[in-house]
């Protein structure tokens, strides 16, 4: 059987609103390396066949010298330019793998990502053709209305905190990120919404890691370290 060929779209278009510093998220600095760089170096070292950057208007070059050729991530074969949503970014970085027969699509702001995820990830999808990565939560979740009460609490075993990768055939992804980008739904969150709205399609869930978390606000940062500190 002809090898299948595997892309990581990694995000970094993002201006970090949340995490409320001058310098954008994915670039700042834990244990002497950018965000950015952690989850560049496991796609490097995983067995993902190339890499996409995606990142805000002006950052190529900055990218390119300071982390990808500074780190020697090789396997980056584009770094573009995102756009105003995290979705527009994710068709950016999908216009470029197109010879790709599955891709992997990540948040550079996840730093966490390890070899044991992107191995479980590149083994589902072929079967599934969508898998996304995620946790079940650990708390009681609440639906509330708009007054701010608490209206409703879902059955937690069916409740996960979502992650990425997500990870999908191309082809399948890429119609629904053509079809979906028609209408502009400003509440699309993440690629597995895209092919639930536009195909009606459920993605497989796959286990990943506590760990994984995206660096969203500041104490993010302080877990972000001690989580460095203590490798698992
Ligand atoms: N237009 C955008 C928005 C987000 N992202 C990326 O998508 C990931 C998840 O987004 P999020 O955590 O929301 O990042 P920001 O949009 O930067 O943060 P905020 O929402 O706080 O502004 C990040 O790696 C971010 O860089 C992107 O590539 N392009
Ligand atoms: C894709 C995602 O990381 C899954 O949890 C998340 O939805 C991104 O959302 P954000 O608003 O762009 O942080």
């Amino acid at each position: 059987m002809e090898k299948q060929k595997y892309a990581a779209i990694v995000l970094a278009a993002g201006s970090g609103k949340r995490m409320n510093s001058q310098v954008h998220k994915q670039y700042l600095i834990i244990q002497d390396r950018p965000v950015l760089y952690y989850s560049l170096k496991e796609f490097q070292d995983s067995a993902v066949d190339e890499i996409v950057l995606v990142v805000g208007k002006g950052e190529e070059e900055f990218c390119r010298r300071e982390i990808v050729d500074k780190y020697g991530i090789s396997k980056v074969k584009a770094i573009v330019e995102g756009g105003k949503e995290r979705y527009h970014s994710v068709f950016e970085g999908l216009k470029q793998t197109s010879d790709a027969d599955y891709v992997l699509i990540h948040d550079g702001a996840r730093p966490f990502v390890n070899q044991d995820i992107i191995r479980r990830c590149m083994l589902e999808v072929p079967e599934y053709q969508a898998c996304v990565v995620g946790m079940p939560v650990k708390d009681t979740i609440k639906i509330a209305d708009e007054g701010g009460y608490a209206k409703q609490t879902p059955d937690r075993k069916n409740v996960w905190m979502i992650q990425t990768p997500q990870t999908f055939s191309y082809a399948l992804i890429y119609e629904a990120y053509e079809e979906m980008l028609k209408t502009e739904d400003a509440a699309i969150t993440d690629d597995a919404m895209v092919l639930e709205r536009t195909k009606g399609k459920k993605s497989k869930l796959i286990e990943g890691s506590y760990r994984n978390i995206k660096i969203t606000t500041p104490e993010d940062l302080l877990i972000a370290n001690v989580y460095l500190q203590h490798p698992e």
